[in-house]
């Protein structure tokens, strides 16, 4: 449940303006190596340069998985409020608050940090832990088993990190030979910064409650404008609406609900490892007036002491790079300590 005290629900209204949908491209995954892969690889480059985001068919993840951790994180949200906050501490639950600067949505969520071991809890809105401090929570893996209440959901949403990992691996893979960076042996590359045991991914399971609107109302924000982190984030929603994305003239534009397909978000770091060729999407979440939303989303990034910087491959003419290198842990460091909406990127430029 999400309760918003006075003075909120200024803060997340929204003009109540129904934006043009969005044109987004389609990547097919299954293509069969030769001219259809080739192909496909040139729709997700062009797709990443153009809106930074795409939809992706043929991927592989089963069906009856999906609507199982979908109907189980359904269930969860559905339980009262007071059974959901005991499970802070197992599955991440918070509501409203988004990170620890005073962002606020109408949202609940799950938020888990991806471990050789499993999901771990990262956060919660009651605590002042930050997922980005997440490291310590790890430990709390091997305290929190299938036998507590949680259990059963974890682990669906343990079956289904590992099939969506797999899929943002096969997603990179494409996107390195659509970039030219498959020479010497070196396609995996891009792959293996979300696939390493050490690789600092985080699922999150958002649930949005409708909220029907009266006449002239504004609409309400979910989850506030934002670019993500990570390298890239893989996106399925339970068929409801509300997911939008900023075009390059910055002007919104909706996403249509896929019953079946998935979504990849460019992160910021791959903003960085493109030399800015790839665009980070800004996105945000508008609530729907009549149904629930539950998104859950695969954050892709890479190890902690990870070395940021362009491809040396991707510099271009002059060869000049954009950003100066960086670590992931100082990048998520920094990034912490900054509001949703705030442009994380700025202070790494050269
Ligand atoms: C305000 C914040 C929330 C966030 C961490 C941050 O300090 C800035 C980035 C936010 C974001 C956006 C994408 C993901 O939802 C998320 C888990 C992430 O890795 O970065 C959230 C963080 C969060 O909700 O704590
Ligand atoms: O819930 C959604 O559909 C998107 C949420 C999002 O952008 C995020 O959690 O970073
Ligand atoms: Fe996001």
């Amino acid at each position: 449940m999400v309760v918003l005290a006075k003075g909120e629900l200024e803060q997340i209204a929204l003009p109540a303006a129904q934006p043009p949908v969005a044109d987004v491209r389609s990547v097919d995954l299954s293509a069969p190596a030769g001219p259809a892969r080739e192909a496909a690889a040139r729709a997700l480059v062009a797709a990443c340069e153009e809106h930074g985001f795409f939809r992706v068919t043929g991927h592989g993840v089963p069906a009856e998985l999906v609507r199982a951790a979908e109907a189980a994180a359904s269930g969860f949200f559905a339980r009262p409020q007071g059974e959901k906050e005991e499970e802070a501490p197992t599955l991440g639950y918070g509501s409203k608050r988004v990170g620890g600067n005073g962002d606020i949505g109408w949202v609940e969520y799950l938020l888990l940090g991806v471990t050789p071991a499993g999901a771990v809890p990262v956060a919660s809105a009651s605590s002042s832990t930050l997922p980005c401090a997440a490291a310590a929570a790890a430990a709390a893996a091997a305290s929190s088993s299938s036998s507590t209440p949680a259990g059963p959901l974890r682990d669906l949403l343990d079956e289904y990190t590992v099939a969506v990992r797999r899929m943002a691996s096969a997603v990179l893979e494409l996107m390195a030979e659509g970039l030219g960076l498959a020479g010497g042996g070196e396609v995996g590359a891009l792959a293996r910064l979300v696939t390493r045991a050490d690789s600092d991914c985080v699922l999150r399971v958002n649930h949005y409650p409708p909220r029907p609107a009266a006449a002239g109302a504004p609409s309400l924000t979910g989850f506030g404008e934002h670019t993500d982190p990570q390298i890239i984030s893989v996106l399925r929603s339970n068929g409801t609406s509300g997911l939008e994305i900023a075009l390059r003239g910055g002007a919104w534009a909706s996403v249509p609900p896929d019953g079946d397909a998935f979504f990849v978000n460019v992160g910021d770091t791959l903003q960085v490892l493109t030399n800015g060729r790839f665009r980070s999407v800004r996105h945000r979440v508008v609530v729907n007036s009549e149904r629930s939303r539950v998104s859950m989303i695969f954050f892709g990034g890479p190890p902690p002491g990870e070395r940021l910087a362009p491809l040396p491959q991707l510099l271009g003419d002059g060869g000049r790079s954009r950003y100066r290198e960086f670590t992931w842990a100082e990048f998520k460091n920094s990034g912490c300590r900054t509001r949703l909406a705030e442009d994380r990127l700025s202070r790494f430029e050269n």
